[in-house]
């Protein structure tokens, strides 16, 4: 594949709503020149009525040419087929017909598609060829002229178009930019493998948590979990199967949790629960219905005779401690859990203040 059309590919993968959009600024473009067909035929403009048919013919050629992913060539018809066509409508009806709206459409598409610097030497040459065609028309009769009552049709039919057209065009990119931001933000908050917030957006939510609950003196506890020797498994029945043994486990995590409370992935396979308005004596039984459930998880599908146990640490947040500080807590209750045969669910002590394992910068 040349370089050319390689480049070609790649512009037209990293805009898919652009041409989505340009694909049916065809059928638009299209159906308004049909209807026109029939206004010209109607209005006894046989040659404007044909020229509607010519236009109809490069809608269809574009469309196919943006549906074989030949962009350059269907915009390049595009630009023709308005450039000429407001061009012919306005010498042969005059001025007062408003096919000259149709050309302002280019500004948005001119800067949506291109380099600012290109887009702008673009636009003056339009300009240019805008006040061309109404200083023309300052000097010349129209060549087709039509009565005025139905000039008059032609305009309102004319701007009503482009009003609607620009209406949708926005609609369209609004949308689309808020769906943009929607798939960025979730991105920037979510685990992509699965599903659950990520370790940033956990650390946000939290801090943001307990500036409240520290003004009101709410109760906050944390849930710290870490698979059991989630290595031999990895090591064992491959990666693949231990993404899998991941995503269960957080959706696991995600149905056994209540509407308030926060569950990220913390790690590799590490996962935190934050618990508003919850004690450690609360927070335990949680912690243990959630090991039970795990270890009574069926891999059947997965892997016959597969075992996956957790271990958690539970911490509740002490007046004007850190976060890090009662992550450090739960850490250590966490690996006491290990210490002592895993499977197991452990509260943190007093002894337990300072840096634990899972006190990373976060
Ligand atoms: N499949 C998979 N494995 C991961 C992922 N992230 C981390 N891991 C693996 O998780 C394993 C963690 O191993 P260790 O920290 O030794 O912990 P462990 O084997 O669970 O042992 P204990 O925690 O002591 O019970 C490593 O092998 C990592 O490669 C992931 O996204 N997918």
């Amino acid at each position: 594949m040349s370089n050319k059309n390689s480049a070609d590919m790649h512009r037209s993968e990293q805009r898919p709503e652009f041409w989505a959009l340009s694909m049916r600024c065809c059928q638009l473009a299209g159906t308004v020149d049909i209807c026109f067909f029939f206004i010209f035929l109607w209005l006894g403009s046989p040659i404007l009525a044909w020229i509607n048919v010519i236009s109809v013919g490069m809608y269809v050629w574009a469309y196919r040419a943006f549906r074989d992913r030949r962009n350059r060539l269907a915009i390049m018809l595009i630009r023709t087929e308005v450039l000429v066509h407001a061009a012919l409508g306005t010498v042969l009806v005059g001025w007062d017909s408003g096919f000259h709206y149709f050309l302002l459409m280019f500004i948005p598409a001119l800067f949506a598609t291109m380099r600012q610097r290109s887009a702008w030497t673009l636009a003056v040459c339009l300009w240019g060829y805008y006040v061309g065609l109404y200083v023309l028309m300052w000097f010349i009769e129209p060549l087709q002229p039509i009565s005025p009552n139905a000039l008059l049709s032609v305009n309102i039919f004319n701007f009503t178009t482009v009003f609607l057209m620009f209406a949708y065009l926005t609609m369209y990119y609004v949308v689309t930019v808020t769906r943009a931001h929607r798939r960025l933000a979730r991105m920037a908050t979510t685990d992509p493998l699965t599903g659950l917030f990520n370790r940033r957006h956990m650390v946000d939510l939290t801090e943001k948590l307990l500036a409240r609950e520290q003004r009101q003196q709410g109760k906050l506890t944390l849930m710290l979990m870490d698979l059991d020797h989630f290595k031999d498994i990895n090591d064992q029945y491959g990666h693949e199967l231990g993404d899998r043994v991941l995503q269960r486990v957080a959706l696991l995590l995600r149905d056994q949790a209540r509407e308030q409370d926060f569950v990220g992935r913390w790690g590799g396979e590490e996962f935190l629960v934050v618990l508003p308005e919850t004690d450690p004596e609360q927070a335990l039984v949680a912690a243990e219905r959630i090991r039970a459930a795990v270890q009574a998880l069926d891999w059947t599908d997965l892997k016959p005779g597969l075992q996956v146990t957790l271990c958690a640490g539970i911490s509740q947040l002490n007046d004007r401690e850190s976060f890090s500080s009662a992550i450090a807590r739960a850490d250590r209750a966490l690996y006491r859990g290990k210490a002592h045969g895993r499977n197991r669910v452990e509260q943190a002590r007093l002894g337990d203040a300072g840096l634990g394992l899972a006190e990373q910068p976060v």
